[in-house]
């Protein structure tokens, strides 16, 4: 049986998501002690990533080759929209955010660098630039949500207790298979140069998810100062 291809990436990803349960602010969600102020940040500049990670769905479904993988793409844009996003607006009306707020948040340097680096990638390229770029985004925050899920206390009624409960829930695993299949499916049968093309853009895809930690970690913004 020929080995699937998410399994070849995920010997290339392994170290570097595993790199993201040691972060400082994952870890603070894991344990429920991050700073709110910072927890945030990443609301903010979460919700504006959002809305463009959403629109690649919307590319994707436009590039299908065929029903069903139109369909997986516009229930993954569903997800996003109205499963995800959700979560961020329930968390927003906690601290008094308004919808209207969120979206008008600036997005940060990593924040845009990140985006842009997708809808670039999924405009001049066929589906499988699509799929390769949102892929990470979707896997790795289950992956994440499933880690900390197993943290002694990360479920219990904390502040981030929430955001364990979505990321590792059955409805977003199933999102994160759906990708994963796609992602199987699209790579099947294309020949090796196009498969370490494909990788790269995981590998920089989970190399910009670090460093959006690090962008909410340090609260950081759009860096140079509007005139
Ligand atoms: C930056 C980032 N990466 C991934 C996810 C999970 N869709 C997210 N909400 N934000």
């Amino acid at each position: 049986m020929s080995t699937l291809f998410t399994d070849r990436l995920w010997k290339r990803v392994e170290p570097i998501w595993n790199s993201y349960l040691e972060h400082p602010f994952v870890k603070g969600l894991g344990d429920g002690t991050l700073e709110q102020e910072k927890f945030k940040h990443w609301l903010k500049q979460d919700y504006v990533y959002l809305i463009d990670y959403a629109r690649l769905f919307a590319i994707g479904s436009a590039k299908a080759d065929d029903l069903e993988k139109m369909t997986t793409f516009a229930k993954l844009l569903h997800g996003v929209l109205d499963v995800e996003m959700d979560l961020h607006r329930k968390y927003a009306a906690d601290f008094g955010i308004s919808k209207e707020e969120l979206e008008a948040t600036e997005p940060s340097a990593i924040t845009t660098a990140y985006t842009s680096y997708m809808l670039n990638l999924s405009q001049r390229g066929g589906m499988e630039n699509v799929v390769a770029s949102v892929l990470a985004c979707e896997w790795s925050y289950n992956f994440i949500g499933k880690s900390l899920a197993n943290w002694p206390g990360a479920l219990d009624d904390n502040f981030y207790s929430s955001w364990v409960e979505m990321y590792s829930s059955n409805e977003f695993t199933e999102l994160a298979e759906e990708t994963k299949q796609l992602m199987n499916q699209i790579a099947e049968g294309k020949p090796e140069q196009e498969l370490v093309r494909l990788e790269e853009i995981v590998v920089k895809t989970s190399q910009f998810e670090y460093m959006f930690w690090d962008m909410v970690e340090t609260k950081e913004d759009w860096p140079v100062n509007a005139q």
